[in-house]
């Protein structure tokens, strides 16, 4: 660690104000922080209160005293629900009230103080990219975060191409099966269905499109690129990423990164939780109690909202699957009231347990769990994938069509459900994974968590693009 030219150097982390993103970005913060540089942390007001209530942050992050947190609003009312099918609703109160807001704080030199130096860097998450232009003017190198997949990423990168060669919009005549030609390295696998969420929308002027479009365009201005993934992962997509981004980092799985280096530093310890909900333990005892590798852990993350007919159908597939289950039910994830019927009362007590949220990287990695149907979040995804856990993906919107296309049909760790909600379909997937096909996942997810591990171990591929992401840090000094 060298203390001496890091203490000069401070870096402003700013994630967009949801669950996945603080996550990882959290994670990238102690990393920095750990080989001595000053971090502040930028929370929204909302977030930050969870963090409070629901984690030890306090007591946890003590181990690092050159981390800091500083809050700003992120312009919703509180009660705003913040779930993905009213994420333009964030977009929006982010660009009107936070963007100003921060504009204001890096011109008022809010985050140098008496013990922190001036701001040597800034690292907003990609798909805020209203910082590149202010970092210019303060000359602050600005670094996007992009807290998605690279495949995802390139798939954004292309929609511009896309849309010339009449690919997009999709139409009442579209066929979602076609291969798409414009999303290059991906031809022989990515399909219309398999397309960003926001892609579907029928009218190309649409607010989350053209916001995705443009936050992804500006990324070739920032000073660079981080990417929580890995190249044995993402190779081809990475590879036509590197031809249109200069400074590419890819640092994943950032959780494995935390683990194997904390590992290596005595005094410091994992910072366990950056959850926004309570986490129930009791499920870890539940763990316990079932036999090796026959649990289905589902969870939808935190942004997915079900309808009652979908969570019904899920219900009666598990149930029916006759295999345990864990489930994570996020409070006023279903959107309409619901009552557990009568003829599943029984099979749900026997098998289920249900919880509003879970200490899912504990979770994932317990003996029991055989298995995890995911809405195929990157965070979730990656966690499943080090865990060598094979997955059922039910996309829900944004990225996740296009990491479940990946699971499925790329890496075949997993079964990719997208566009259907049947219980016939989930109790047969249930089975297959755990039981029928269970091992041939086991091979290829053998084989990918391997991997995984090997990236982010000494030497590896996320390991040293790490220390490079850090010495490159180290290097910038503030224009002042
Ligand atoms: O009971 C639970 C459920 C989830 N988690 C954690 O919450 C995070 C969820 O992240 P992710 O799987 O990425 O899903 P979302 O919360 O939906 O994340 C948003 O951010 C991700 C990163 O950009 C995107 O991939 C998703 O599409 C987007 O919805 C993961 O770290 C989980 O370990 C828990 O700790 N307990
Ligand atoms: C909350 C969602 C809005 C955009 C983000 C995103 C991205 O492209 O960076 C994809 O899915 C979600 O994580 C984010």
């Amino acid at each position: 660690m060298d203390q001496t030219t890091s203490c000069l150097s401070h870096v402003l982390i700013f994630p967009f104000p949801v669950q996945g993103h603080v996550n990882c970005m959290l994670k990238l913060a102690q990393l920095l922080c750990r080989e001595g540089l000053h971090v502040t942390f930028l929370n929204s007001d909302f977030i930050h209160r969870r963090l409070l209530s629901y984690t030890d942050i306090h007591l946890s992050y003590k181990q690092y005293p050159n981390l800091y947190f500083e809050t700003i609003p992120d312009g919703l009312p509180d009660d705003h629900p913040r779930t993905g099918d009213r994420v333009v609703d964030l977009f929006n109160s982010i660009d009107t009230i936070t963007k100003p807001l921060l504009m204001e704080m890096l011109i008022a030199r809010r985050f140098s103080t008496l013990d922190r130096p001036p701001l040597t860097c800034i690292i907003t998450d990609g798909i805020m990219c209203f910082t590149i232009d202010i970092g210019r003017e303060l000359n602050i190198p600005t670094i996007l975060f992009r807290t998605i997949s690279a495949s995802c990423f390139w798939a954004f990168f292309c929609l511009p191409r896309l849309i010339e060669g009449g690919e997009l919009p999709i139409t009442g005549q579209s066929d979602m099966d076609t291969l798409l030609t414009n999303v290059v390295g991906m031809e022989s696998f990515l399909r219309l269905r398999d397309l960003p969420s926001f892609c579907r929308a029928s009218d190309l002027t649409d607010r989350g499109l053209q916001l995705v479009i443009s936050a992804t365009q500006h990324t070739k201005s920032a000073h660079g690129l981080i990417l929580n993934t890995f190249e044995e992962l993402e190779g081809p997509a990475l590879a036509q990423i590197t031809k249109n981004i200069s400074k590419l980092y890819t640092i994943g799985p950032l959780h494995v990164q935390l683990k194997a280096r904390v590992a290596t530093n005595i005094g410091l310890t994992c910072t366990s939780s950056s959850s926004l909900w309570e986490e129930d333990r009791s499920c870890i005892d539940w763990l316990d109690q079932q036999p090796f590798k026959s649990v289905i852990y589902v969870s939808f993350g935190s942004m997915t909202v079900l309808t009652r007919d979908q969570f019904m159908e899920f219900l009666h597939g598990l149930v029916n699957s006759g295999k345990p289950f864990l489930w994570v039910v996020r409070p006023k994830s279903v959107a309409e009231d619901y009552q557990i019927p009568e003829e599943l009362l029984e099979g749900t007590r026997q098998r289920g347990y249900i919880v509003e949220w879970a200490p899912q990287e504990e979770v994932l990695g317990h003996p029991a769990i055989g298995g995890f149907l995911t809405h195929s979040g990157w965070n979730s995804t990656l966690e499943s994938i080090y865990e060598g856990v094979p997955m059922i993906c039910w996309p829900f919107y944004a990225d996740q069509q296009v990491n479940s296309r990946l699971a499925g049909e790329v890496w075949k760790i997993g079964l990719d459900m997208k566009d259907t909600c049947d219980r016939v379909i989930i109790e047969k997937m249930v089975k297959d994974l755990i039981e029928t096909r269970k091992d041939e996942f086991a091979k290829s997810t053998r084989l990918m968590a391997k991997l995984a591990r090997k990236s982010a171990s000494e030497n590896g591929s996320s390991y040293c693009n790490l220390d490079r992401l850090i010495k490159d840090i180290k290097l910038m000094r503030n224009g002042n």
